[in-house]
């Protein structure tokens, strides 16, 4: 029996999400939470001839002082809570200009899981991921319920986008699903950093100088390609919902018993010490959260991999993300540790 949770469920990501897991053959109970639309997208999603069993929850309305029952009973028996709520881009803006929005809404959720679904494996996708995953842990700590091998922020995007760019490259689309490249960081620009020199499908050696440049700014920066080309409409929403379907499935996988799962994450280094602190010595930087590879099991993160052999020019972009994923790592500490009055 597995419970999936969407919160943010009726928008861009959470409905095609969400349709994915109700195709997702280990979900038995699926709740879905959002502040508008969330009951038609369950009633929709529960037609769907698979066994799943799903329910579409509201708070109470706005003005109301009544507690917000929809999520308490969304979140009741979770297992696994995805959260797609939130702001997207629109051009010109930041991952980080979504913080001002996003930020509340994600302390709010989080919340709401301290006291309801404490154990649950939770999923964060909502922007800005590198600050959005330290307020999780931060409500979290208040509430004395962190366990740091529970807590993944979805970087699963980069990957695929890594993978299926090679894939062009190698100029075999029919690739690019065997394709893995590892994205190390964090979520955003220059902290997202694909170790191209570790494909499992190497790029052929006259591809070198400013191709492997531009390739690399392609992954940094594929969200910007999708917000520019949706042209105010928002950010990825079916490329975000199949990556975050994926990932999902893997934990499911993992909390079921399946060994040797290895998916790349955003996670806190705290989740498996002695690899944390591996990956810190890698890193050359005492920070609290990197997005690396990390082996999954029925309680979480077991091992959180390093950086393997990397290249002269890879390090160079490991040294460049590593000052913004710090500030936006303080960032959300701080959000929660010291809220602006
Ligand atoms: N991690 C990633 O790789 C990745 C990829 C794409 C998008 N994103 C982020 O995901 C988020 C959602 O993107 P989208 O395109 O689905 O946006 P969207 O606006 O289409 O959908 C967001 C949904 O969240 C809901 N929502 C707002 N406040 C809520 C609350 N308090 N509780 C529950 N639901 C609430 C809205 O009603 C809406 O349905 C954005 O922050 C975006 O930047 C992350
Ligand atoms: O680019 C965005 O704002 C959405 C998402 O983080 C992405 O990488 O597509």
């Amino acid at each position: 029996m597995v419970k999936a949770v969407v919160l943010g469920a009726a928008g861009g990501i959470g409905q095609p999400l969400s349709l994915l897991l109700k195709i997702n053959p280990h979900v038995t109970e699926l709740a879905l939470y959002d502040i508008v639309n969330a009951p038609g997208v369950a009633v929709d999603l529960s037609h769907i001839a698979t066994p799943s069993k799903v329910e579409g929850f509201l708070p109470p309305p706005k003005d109301s002082k009544e507690p917000n029952v929809g999520l308490e009973k969304a979140l009741t028996g979770a297992d696994v809570v995805v959260i797609p709520a939130g702001v997207p881009r629109k051009p010109g803006m930041t991952r980080d200009d979504l913080f001002k929005i996003n930020a509340g809404i994600v302390r709010d959720l989080a919340t709401a899981i301290a006291t309801t679904a404490p154990k649950a494996f939770v999923l964060v996708i909502s922007n800005p991921v590198n600050s959005t995953v330290p307020i999780v842990a931060e409500v979290f700590k208040k509430h004395n319920v962190f366990d740091p091998k529970r807590l993944f922020g979805v970087t699963t995007l980069d990957v695929v986008r890594a993978s299926t760019f090679v894939a062009e490259v190698l100029g075999d689309r029919s690739l690019s699903s065997s394709i893995t490249v590892p994205v190390v960081g964090g979520h955003s620009g220059v902290t997202i950093v694909p170790l191209l020199s570790q494909s499992s499908h190497p790029l052929p050696s006259s591809f070198d100088g400013s191709a492997v440049d531009s390739l690399v700014n392609r992954i940094q920066f594929g969200g910007d390609e999708v917000v520019k080309a949706k042209d105010g409409a928002g950010s990825a929403t079916l490329s975000m919902a199949y990556a975050g379907a994926e990932f999902a499935a893997k934990v499911i996988r993992a909390i079921k018993g399946e060994r040797g799962i290895t998916v790349p994450s955003y996670v806190n280094l705290t989740a498996h010490p002695e690899g944390g602190e591996a990956l810190r010595k890698d890193i050359g930087k005492e920070l609290d959260y990197f997005s690396s590879p990390v082996e999954l099991g029925p309680n979480g993160v077991e091992k959180i991999n390093g950086l393997g052999t990397i290249t002269p020019a890879e390090r160079v972009l490991v040294n460049a993300a590593l000052t913004e994923l710090a500030a936006s790592i303080d960032k959300g500490v701080s959000f929660i540790q010291a809220p602006k009055l």
